[in-house]
């Protein structure tokens, strides 16, 4: 659905940064990319976005290269969920959430009550129907992701494009945000999300993409990549990963860094 093809990109201040990156997100997956501070992430994000032109190599949704599809079609088929920043502005929830419409509406245009209705639905799907007349600025930054995501659910794009998802949130948001990321997926969207929290991919990620210096240095499923020894030489600190009887199912491995 989604195919990346050997892509390079670099700043014109800096030079090079991603070189030669390839890899693709079907159906229902959820990708999580994995590196250091400065590994290049964000960039890749926004070459996905088609903010960032890449200068070789293509990025094809369904086949067909974003700079041949105009900004409306991209906007529909892939959405961006920023971190949770707040904003000076006084919108209420549901101003923010009816935003995800102006792909289809345009920049000029007022939302209709049909575009409301879109909102109100996503604001529901999402469990935060209470907070829609609440002031952005004023929630939780839990309330603030969820927001967030709520206005990409009311774009009506397949694919979600997260940065962080659940940084600065504590655990029980995390773990609220990665259960909407896990029901979205169940439900057919695609998500490809940074995070530097690699537990997380054990939680609910079916592919890792762990990237250093601008390139993916491995790939493959969680199980596969996220190792003792390719984190512990990503991080640059002894990582273990130790597994736990999650008291339900099966053994759940989770990653400890290490002081030693
Ligand atoms: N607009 C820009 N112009 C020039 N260099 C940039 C720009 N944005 C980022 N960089 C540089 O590109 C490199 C990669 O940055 P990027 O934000 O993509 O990394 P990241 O993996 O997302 O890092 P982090 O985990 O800290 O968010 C860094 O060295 C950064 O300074």
């Amino acid at each position: 659905m989604f195919a990346v093809e050997n892509i390079s990109f670099g700043y014109p201040s800096s030079g090079s940064l991603l070189t030669d990156l390839s890899f693709t997100i079907n159906k229902g997956d959820v990708a999580c990319l994995l590196g250091p501070n400065g590994a290049g992430k964000t960039t890749l994000l926004r070459c996905l976005l088609g903010i960032n032109k890449v200068q070789s190599g293509s990025i094809k949704i369904k086949g067909r290269r974003i700079g041949d599809i105009t900004a409306k079609e991209l906007a529909c088929a892939m959405a961006y969920v920023p971190q949770a920043a707040t904003t000076v502005f006084p919108h209420r929830v549901l101003d923010i959430v009816v935003m995800g419409r102006t792909p289809h509406v345009g920049f000029t245009a007022v939302p209709t009550d049909e575009d409301y209705a879109m909102a109100e639905e996503s604001l529901a799907e999402l469990g935060i129907s209470h907070l829609a007349d609440c002031q952005f600025s004023r929630i939780s930054g839990g309330e603030r992701q969820l927001t967030l995501i709520a206005r990409a659910l009311t774009q009506r794009a397949e694919l979600f494009i997260m940065d962080e998802p659940t940084s600065s949130l504590d655990y029980g948001n995390q773990v609220r945000i990665l259960r909407v990321i896990d029901k979205l997926a169940k439900q057919g969207y695609s998500i490809i999300m940074t995070s530097h929290f690699p537990n997380h991919a054990f939680l609910l990620c079916n592919k890792v993409l762990i990237m250093k210096n601008g390139k993916i240095t491995a790939m493959g499923t969680p199980e596969e990549v996220v190792t003792d020894q390719i984190l512990s030489e990503l991080y640059t600190t002894k990582v273990r990963i130790v597994e736990l009887d999650d008291g339900v199912s099966d053994k759940l491995k989770v990653c400890v860094p290490m002081l030693t």
